[in-house]
């Protein structure tokens, strides 16, 4: 036979099995189950797993930068919540939102990668965290918070689970999915959050502030940072809840420093007008230098990004712009998806090769951090000419002269952009704070990249390591050779603990308790270890002096006005003998959200617990219950399995019944006995297989379903009062609507649907059908509280009036914003329509964004003529269109913007038919 390409029969065959192999690989990657690829990311690896889906380390093709891919199911109804509210932030110490990508089942948010993993984790392994380092951490923290909070968004759910740390050590905060705005509604009723971290009047339920009880949250962070435990914690929930009611904090002397202490217990005040600002907050004594420099760094950021037109004007950004040009990129595309926070692929593709861009400037020309070069000096003359010296006497003026630079330098910093907040040089002071006063280290580089995949040694390392050896070897001359096997001396016992090496990987809570169990040992056992502690002790007695002393320097040359008062001279911490080592007492906790609210019970709860069921009181002397043990073993599978609300978190009796308020009408029946909402078995699972931990009583199935509504009525309200607006529907006064609006959270009903396809004339469709529905405008005369939260009974289908006497509220991209970057808002109006809706989070930015009010618009905002218009629309996508467009008089769909743009008469948008469409604009 005549073999058609002359080859002989051996090559046939190789080729054959070439071709063969071939088509078996692509065959088994596309049957397999393991995800591989997600849009331009190549998944690595799985680094964690959240409530609603997992965590990976995956990597960005185009630019070859590692990100964290954060997966979520659609049914999560705090991913729509988190994506809009996360998208919106720009500050150093937030995680940064590349891209979303929303596929049939699932969202997935490509964030910025934090190779330091959990503060929670950070802190459980060095189970307390120096003064400084907690300084400079909680200080990061604070201006995160400060930053959201001037954005009018309160977080809460602050915990250190939702604090990574970031290469360099520095915290980032994270997880917005319990976020909401709080500029309409200024009390909100929603009880969310995680226990231990919960001000006293969400565990009262009363409503609340949103900004205090962050600010109570903070406190807590800053208690534990510093002593290793919970200010408020017990095996038994009911007791925790006790506790923060009635309880102050055990304030160790030996730990907490007056300073903090003051901090704290002002952060703690159970009167949430006790509670100071943040601004009030950062410029406290204990957090000096780092808090006034973050505060100030803080301020700029803000007032550059409520400018506008921040975008594309540093010589870094154009030169990129210019040479993706040549590349044949449409800039203009990707100047308006970074303007409009459209999260989709370009989003992603500039940041990350921004971030790119940035790294490889500081690589080119890596600034030099003088404090490094004299701590260099300092320690090589000490080993050089005077190795006799002992520690303390290196360490001590070492220590002057880092916090004389560091701090002229850092507050020489303030006027710093961005970009400037962590770099190379803040990184080195870092490592020079580390060189100087080892027992006040931040995060060693081993422990900060312990969770990272690259495990590839760092110059910082070697010379971290070098340092780590020559304290090593003054300390214990006789131990030099095992010098290398701990960077970190940790204070006391930690530093004991510490030279166990990093943590293995694995289960860290047992890790950590037989980690620290053997450090006791230790202790115990090795007299010489022992009295390497001590002078270890003496050492960091030494430096902690110091630091008191600066802050106190720092306090009269700093403070103004408004800073808290109250610092006394810092006590020897650490330099008692009895401090010793105890058992952290952290746990995971995990987040819950419910709308479960009663005014007529505030302070009385019932533990559900038929055989339990006691009622306490939170306002009076009760005495705590008793203690109850913790069914711990569930308490990580309910942890990560189950969505249920903040009280039955021990998966047993621990859960509160709020008088008559839970209403039975929310359980679950028939067919959805599959569903968490089933009480006829011990443990079941749902239609995803999750497994739960049966809740003894109905109530909890009602609070489970309560706290879904509540999610979901959140999640709504955040999208929809992106504008202001007074909420209501109608359609709550039919029976038939009202029973769509109890979804389950697992049900087959989702808060907006994969498959829908976006089309121009969708937007039309909904409207038609919306004046159908017969959505109506009403008018309401509190000024005071321009949105209400509905209550549970109401809510489900989204028919939304804008009532605002100003009008719509100035979006964070402002029409400036746009025109200054060289866009022409109205010109792509018509790409929006048809182009916009291939991404996978629609949203027109120039109204869906975070709106941000200047006090003087808030102000006038009194004095003005009703605005009616009314829109509905319930996608996140559609959240924006909504937010932008409104119902004229006549029922026909207006957009706001291009009314606006054309300068028409408003007369169908504001009732006040004197008000022209120039002076509307003008207001916005
Ligand atoms: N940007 C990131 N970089 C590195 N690791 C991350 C990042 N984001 C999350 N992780 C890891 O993934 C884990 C789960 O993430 P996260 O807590 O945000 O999920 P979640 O669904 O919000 O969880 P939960 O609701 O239980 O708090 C975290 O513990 C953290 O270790």
């Amino acid at each position: 036979m005549v073999n058609p390409v002359g080859s002989s029969k051996v090559e046939q065959n190789n080729i054959k099995s070439i071709i063969g192999s071939s088509y078996n690989r692509l065959y088994s990657q596309f049957t397999s189950d393991e995800l591989t690829e997600v849009g331009n990311y190549k998944i690595l690896k799985q680094i964690g797993e959240g409530s609603f889906g997992k965590v990976y380390l995956a990597l960005h093709r185009p630019t070859h930068r590692k990100v964290c891919l954060k997966t979520s199911d659609k049914n999560d109804p705090n991913i729509v919540r988190e994506v809009f509210y996360h998208r919106q932030f720009d500050f150093p110490y937030i995680t940064k939102l590349y891209e979303v990508i929303v596929t049939e089942s699932k969202v997935w948010m490509a964030l910025e990668y934090c190779p330091g993993k959990e503060l929670y984790d950070h802190l459980l392994s060095l189970h307390r965290i120096s003064l400084l380092e907690c300084g400079e951490l909680f200080a990061q923290i604070s201006g995160a918070v400060y930053y959201a909070h001037s954005m009018h968004c309160v977080h809460r759910d602050l915990k250190l689970e939702n604090i990574l740390l970031d290469k360099n050590g520095n915290a980032k905060l994270t997880d917005f999915g319990f976020t909401r705005e709080c500029m309409t509604k200024t009390t909100l009723e929603t009880v969310c959050g995680t226990t231990v971290y919960m001000a006293p009047e969400l565990i009262g339920r009363k409503t609340y502030d949103g900004f205090k009880i962050d600010t109570w949250s903070l406190g807590v962070i800053l208690y534990t940072l510093i002593t290793g435990s919970l200010p408020f914690d017990d095996d038994d929930e009911v007791k925790t809840k006790w506790k923060i009611v009635n309880e102050e904090p055990k304030y160790d002397p030996k730990l907490i420093p007056d300073d903090a202490k003051d901090l704290i217990s002002r952060l703690l005040a159970k009167n949430p007008g006790e509670r100071p600002s943040l601004p009030q907050v950062l410029r406290h004594p204990f957090l000096q230098p780092y808090g006034s420099v973050v505060l100030d760094q803080t301020e700029k950021i803000l007032c550059r990004q409520r400018s506008g037109g921040i975008q594309f004007k540093s010589k870094l950004e154009r030169r990129l712009l210019k040479r993706l040009k040549q590349s044949g990129i449409d800039t203009q595309a990707v100047k308006q998806s970074i303007l409009k926070r459209k999260c989709d692929s370009l989003s992603g593709l500039w940041l990350l090769l921004l971030a790119q861009e940035k790294k490889q400037e500081n690589c080119k020309c890596p600034k030099r951090s003088r404090s490094v070069l004299s701590v260099k000096k300092v320690i090589e003359n000490a080993t050089h000419n005077d190795i006799n010296k002992t520690s303390d006497d290196i360490l001590k003026p070492a220590l002057e002269l880092s916090r004389a630079t560091s701090l002229s330098k850092m507050l020489n910093k303030g006027s710093d952009i961005v970009t400037s907040m962590t770099p190379i040089s803040r990184k080195k002071s870092k490592d020079s704070a580390k060189v100087l006063h080892p027992t006040f280290s931040k995060i060693p580089s081993q422990r900060a990249y312990s969770h990272s995949i690259v495990n590839s040694p760092r110059k910082s390392n070697n010379f971290l390591q070098k340092v780590s050896s020559f304290f090593k070897s003054k300390k214990n001359p006789n131990n030099s050779s095992n010098s290398n096997s701990s960077i970190y001396t940790g204070v006391g016992e930690d530093s004991v603990a510490s030279s166990k090496g990093v943590p293995e990987s694995g289960p860290f809570l047992v890790k950590k308790t037989s980690s620290f169990q053997k450090s006791r040992t230790d202790v115990g056992e090795d007299s010489s270890k022992t009295n390497s502690k001590e002078s270890l002790k003496k050492k960091v007695a030494g430096t902690i002096a110091l630091s008191g002393g600066a802050n106190v320097a720092l306090k009269n040359s700093k403070t103004s006005g408004n800073s808290m008062e109250g610092v006394k001279e810092t006590p020897e911490l650490f330099s008692n003998e009895h401090v010793r080592i105890e058992e952290p007492r952290l746990k995971r906790f995990k987040s819950s959200i419910s709308s479960e609210i009663s005014r007529t019970s505030t302070g009385n709860y019932d533990s559900e617990s038929v055989e339990n069921s006691r009622s306490i009181s939170f306002d009076g002397k009760v005495s705590p219950p008793p203690i109850r043990t913790r069914p711990l073993s569930e308490i990580s599978q309910i942890s990560n399995d189950t969505y249920i609300s903040e009280y039955s978190t021990d998966g047993n009796n621990s859960s509160f019944k709020i008088s008559d308020t839970a209403k039975p009408s929310y359980i679950r029946k028939g067919s959805e006995t599959t569903s968490q909402y089933s009480a006829s078995s011990e443990k079941m699972t749902n239609g995803y297989g999750r497994k739960f931990v049966r809740r003894d009583l109905s109530i909890i199935s009602t609070a489970s379903s309560a706290s879904e509504r509540s999610s979901r009525t959140d999640s709504f309200y955040d999208i929809t009062t992106a504008t202001p607006a007074i909420t209501t529907d109608n359609r709550s006064n039919r029976n038939s609507n009202f029973k769509e609006s109890v979804l389950p959270r697992f049900g087959t009903q989702r808060p907006w649907t994969g498959k829908r396809t976006y089309t121009t004339s969708r937007h039309g469709k909904n409207a038609r059908r919306s004046s159908k529905r017969g959505i109506f405008k009403i008018s309401s005369s509190n000024t005071d509280s321009i949105i209400q939260e509905v209550s549970s009974s109401e809510e489900e289908d989204h028919n939304i009036l804008y009532n605002k006497r100003a009008g719509l509220p100035k979006p964070v991209l402002q029409t400036k914003g746009l025109t200054e970057n060289g866009l022409d808002e109205h010109d792509e109006e018509g790409d929006d329509e048809a182009g916009d809706d291939e991404y996978a989070v629609h949203t027109d930015g120039e109204f869906s964004i975070k709106p941000q009010f200047s006090d003087d618009v808030i102000d006038k905002q009194h004095g003005l003529a009703n605005v009616k218009a009314v829109a509905t629309k319930r996608s996140l996508s559609e959240g924006s269109n909504w937010s932008s467009s409104y119902l004229d008089s006549d029922g026909n769909r207006q957009r706001v913007s291009s009314m606006l743009e054309d300068g028409r008469d408003s007369a169908a948008y504001a009732p006040d038919r004197n008000m022209s469409g120039k002076e509307l604009k003008r207001l916005l």
